[in-house]
């Protein structure tokens, strides 16, 4: 598998528009990288230079808003997990991480909480849109359209690598839960290493990394070792979440990962997109070949972060953990039941 500078192997897409060779051959790329690695920087993958390049601009002039912009879009106004994180506001591993975001999602009507419903709906509901800054709207919008089409596109020759038929995972996903984050780094001066972000696995079925060009700061475990990455300019680094874990038994690995904080005098700016399913959906097990299944080291066990196969479950358990102030505001019975 071609391995470059990133650190992590660099698959390309556009291997999935040649003959069947070249299919075959991105196809057991993919396997092999998500087995061994659980991350790989995505190239060819078709989403317009363009477009990226709104995105940050657009990214940057959101971050350099007046406070009192953010603040009135501030996520302790949403019920729903959206808007405004100010830096601090934020924990991973119960400790805090130095970075502030915009969290952004399906539109949805909220779904009224009524007995023996799920706690996981209240998810569900409308953005929260910075009122100066109406293109972020529209980039947001366009970034989770061209990124649902390239996270369908893996899935399917996921499910083909794994023995199972192309649509495997289709049915989940006709009423997606996306989740689209801006993040911004700022640099910090420390004498070790500061978290930007704490080291954590995503939750969901799988994550599409953009990175500001040539910025550092993402790593990767790797072997009992923090290996550095730095994707390829205009690349995306894909990461399993731990549903996509739940479903294999483990044969693709949810990797533990974290930020650490830019130098001071500089920033960094990301942009991850979480690809989910149905808040009730259970992401469908793949019956593994017995080639793959004798490799396959069942889900990992971790009394401090349980799994749950249901999405919304296993997404809410985050939410909580990560935004204590949302839920003391919004929904303080969360804090005694998750
Ligand atoms: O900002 C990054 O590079 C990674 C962020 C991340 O891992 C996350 O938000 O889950
Ligand atoms: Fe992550």
């Amino acid at each position: 598998m071609p391995e470059t500078t990133s650190g992590i192997p660099v698959l390309d897409l556009s291997l999935l528009d040649g003959d069947a060779a070249h299919q075959e051959r991105f196809r057991d790329e993919l396997r092999r990288a998500t087995h061994e690695v659980g991350f790989f920087s995505l190239v060819g993958h078709g989403v317009p230079r363009d477009l990226i390049d709104r995105a940050y601009a657009t990214a940057r002039a959101f971050f350099a808003l007046p406070e009192e912009q953010k603040l009135a879009i501030e996520n302790v106004r949403s019920p729903h997990f959206r808007g405004w994180t100010r830096m601090g506001g934020e924990r991973t591993l119960g400790r805090v991480d130095q970075r502030e975001q915009i969290d952004i999602g399906a539109e949805r009507t909220p779904v009224p909480a009524a007995p023996g419903t799920p706690d996981y709906w209240v998810l569900e509901g409308p953005n929260l849109w910075p009122e100066a800054l109406p293109e972020l709207r529209e980039v947001a919008q366009e970034w989770l359209a061209r990124l649902d089409a390239v996270a369908t596109r893996l899935l399917r020759a996921w499910a083909e690598a794994l023995g199972a038929p192309a649509d495997h995972f289709d049915a989940v996903f006709e009423r997606p839960s996306p989740h689209l984050k801006i993040a911004r780094y700022p640099g910090v001066a420390a004498a070790a290493p500061a978290q930007g972000v704490g080291a954590h696995k995503d939750l969901g079925v799988l994550t599409l990394l953009s990175v500001e060009d040539g910025k550092a700061g993402l790593q990767v475990e790797k072997d009992g070792e923090w290996l550095d990455v730095v994707p390829p300019a205009g690349a995306f680094v894909v990461n399993i979440g731990e549903l996509l874990e739940i479903a294999t038994d483990g044969y693709l690995k949810a990797t533990l990962h974290r930020v650490v904080s830019p130098a001071p005098g500089t920033e960094r700016i990301s942009i991850p997109y979480f690809h989910g399913p149905a808040l009730d959906a259970r992401i469908p097990a793949v019956d593994l070949p017995a080639a793959l299944r004798a490799q396959a080291p069942g889900v990992t066990r971790d009394p401090a972060n349980p799994l749950h196969a249901v999405f919304g479950e296993n997404w809410l358990k985050s939410r909580v953990r990560a935004h204590p102030n949302v839920v003391e505001a919004r929904h303080p019975y969360l804090l005694r039941t998750v």
